[in-house]
C-alpha cells in the first residue's frame, strides 16, 4: 500500500486534486468528512463537545451546529484546541480503520487539512501540496460557497503558512491557474510517480539510480531532510543518528542525483530489525551502490528508495562501526574547506567526463582522492575539536 498525504490550505484545491486521483483508482480517506461522520448525532463525539461546550453548540435537531461552533473556534485559539483535542483522536481511530481495511496494492490518498499543524509528513510515503495564493482561495470561496471573506481569512490564519507546507513538500501543486491545468500535472503524476511507486514499495524494489554527474541542487537538502524525518519515525529508539552524507550534502560539488543517507542504530541486531520495516517506509534493500571503499564497508546494509522521484542510497549501520564516523567526518571537513571542495569537484569531473559517473574507474578516482585526504580531515578535527 502506497500512502499519500494530500493537503493544503482552505480552498487551495484538495478536493479537486482528490477527486481527479480517485478517478485514477485511488483510495480516497477524506479527513474532513471522517471529522462530520464523528460528531454525528447519538455519536460519543458529539456528547463530548457538548459536555465542553454546552447545548448552545447544538442545532434545534440536536446536530451540531457547524456555523456556530465555526463562529466560536476560529476566533478562539484555546477554544479551538479544546474541539480538536476531542475530535482529532476519534478521527485518528476511524481514519485506523480505514487504511487497516485497503487492499494490498491500494494507492490511498489522505486528504487532511491540517496534516503539517498536526505534524503528520513523515508518516505517508509522499506528501502532496496543493497551494493557491490567499487571495485567490478567498476568491473562491467566497464564490463557490458564500463564504465571508472575514471567515476564510480567519480559517486561514488558523493554519499552517505557505513556509510550514513547503518543508515537507514532496511535490508542490501550483493550483493558481485553471482546473484543467492542475488536473494535467496530477494525470502525469499519477502515471509516472505514484503507480511506480506503490509497485515498488509492494515488491520491494528500490527506484533506479541516476548515472549523470549533475551540478549541486540546494533542494537535497531538503529532500535528505523529509527522508530522515521518515527514517527517524521508523528507526524509533533504536535510531542512534541519521544523517545526510556524501557529495549531495556538499555544497558547490557537483554530484549524481541520489541523495545519500547515513542511518546508525545500537547493535547489528537492530540493523537486521530494521529491514522489513524500512522497506514498508519506503526504503526496500538494495544492492550497494558503488563498487567503492565507503559502500564495501564491512557490516553495512544497503537500502534505497522507492520513489522513481526521488533516488536515494541509504546506509544502515551499528554506531560504533568505524566507517560511520569517517562518513560524516569527511562530510563536515568538506563543507568547512571550500578548497577541499573546488579539488573534489574537479576529480570528479575529470573523470566522470572519462567514464561516466557509473563507471567503476570513476568511483575508484572519487575513492582515491577521499582515502588521500582522510589524514587531513583527521588533522583538521583535531585542531576545531570536531566531534560527529
Ligand atoms: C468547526 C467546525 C464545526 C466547522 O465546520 P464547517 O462545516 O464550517 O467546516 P468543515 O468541517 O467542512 O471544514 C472546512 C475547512 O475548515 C478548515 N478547518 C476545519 N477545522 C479546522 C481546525 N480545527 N483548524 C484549522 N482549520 C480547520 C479546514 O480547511 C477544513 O477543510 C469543523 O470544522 C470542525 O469540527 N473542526 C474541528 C475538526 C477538524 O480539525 N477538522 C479538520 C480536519 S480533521
Ligand atoms: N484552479 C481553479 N480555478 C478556479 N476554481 C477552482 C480551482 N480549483 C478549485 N477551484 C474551486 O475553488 C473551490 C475550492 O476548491 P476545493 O474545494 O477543491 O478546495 P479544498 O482545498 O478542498 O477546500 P477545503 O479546504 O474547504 O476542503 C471549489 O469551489 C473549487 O471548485
Amino acid at each position: 500500500m502506497l500512502r499519500v498525504g494530500l493537503t493544503g490550505g482552505i480552498g487551495a484545491g484538495k478536493s479537486t486534486v482528490a477527486s481527479r486521483l480517485e478517478e485514477h483508482g485511488a483510495l480516497l480517506i477524506d479527513a474532513d468528512a471522517i471529522a462530520r461522520e464523528v460528531v454525528e448525532p447519538g455519536t460519543p463525539g458529539l456528547a463530548a463537545i457538548v459536555a465542553e461546550f454546552g447545548d448552545e453548540v447544538l442545532a434545534e435537531d440536536g446536530s451540531l451546529d457547524r456555523p456556530a461552533m465555526a463562529e466560536r473556534v476560529f476566533n478562539d485559539e484555546a477554544a479551538r484546541g479544546r474541539l480538536n483535542g476531542i475530535v482529532h483522536p476519534l478521527v485518528g481511530e476511524r481514519t485506523a480503520e480505514l487504511l487497516s481495511g485497503a487492499p494490498e496494492d491500494a494507492i490511498v490518498v489522505h486528504d487532511v487539512p491540517l496534516l503539517v499543524e498536526n505534524h503528520l509528513a513523515p508518516s505517508y510515503h509522499l506528501v502532496l501540496i496543493v497551494n493557491a495564493p490567499a487571495d485567490v482561495r478567498v476568491r473562491r470561496l467566497a464564490e463557490s460557497r458564500g463564504m465571508p471573506e472575514a471567515d476564510a481569512r480567519a480559517r486561514i490564519a488558523a493554519q499552517a503558512d505557505e513556509q510550514r507546507r513547503r518543508a515537507v513538500a514532496d511535490v508542490w501543486l501550483d493550483n493558481s491557474g485553471s482546473p484543467e491545468m492542475v488536473r494535467t500535472e496530477v494525470d502525469t503524476l499519477w502515471s509516472e510517480r505514484l503507480v511506480p511507486f506503490e509497485a515498488n514499495v509492494r515488491l520491494r524494489r528500490p527506484a533506479p539510480w541516476n548515472r549523470e554527474l549533475v551540478e549541486h541542487d540546494p533542494a537535497w537538502l531538503d529532500a535528505a531532510r523529509r527522508a530522515l524525518d521518515r527514517i527517524r519515525l521508523v528507526a524509533g529508539e533504536r535510531v542512534t543518528r541519521a544523517d545526510h552524507i556524501g557529495a549531495t550534502a556538499v555544497p558547490d560539488v557537483p554530484a549524481r542525483d541520489v541523495i545519500d543517507l547515513q542511518l546508525a542504530v545500537r547493535s547489528a541486531d537492530d540493523v537486521d530489525t530494521l529491514g522489513p520495516l524500512l522497506a514498508d517506509a519506503g526504503f526496500p534493500p538494495a544492492m550497494s551502490p558503488a563498487p567503492d571503499a565507503v559502500s564495501r564497508a564491512q557490516d553495512v546494509v544497503w537500502h534505497g528508495g522507492a520513489d522513481p522521484g526521488r533516488p536515494v542510497a541509504l546506509r544502515v549501520l551499528a554506531d560504533d562501526n568505524p566507517s560511520a564516523r569517517r562518513a560524516l567526518l569527511l562530510r563536515d571537513w568538506l563543507r568547512a574547506d571550500s578548497d577541499a571542495r573546488a579539488e573534489y569537484a574537479r576529480i570528479k569531473r575529470e573523470h566522470a567526463g572519462v567514464s561516466g559517473a557509473d563507471h567503476p574507474r570513476y568511483a575508484e578516482a572519487k575513492q582515491t582522492w577521499l582515502n588521500d585526504v582522510t589524514a587531513k580531515a583527521e588533522r583538521w578535527a583535531a585542531e576545531t575539536g570536531w566531534t560527529p
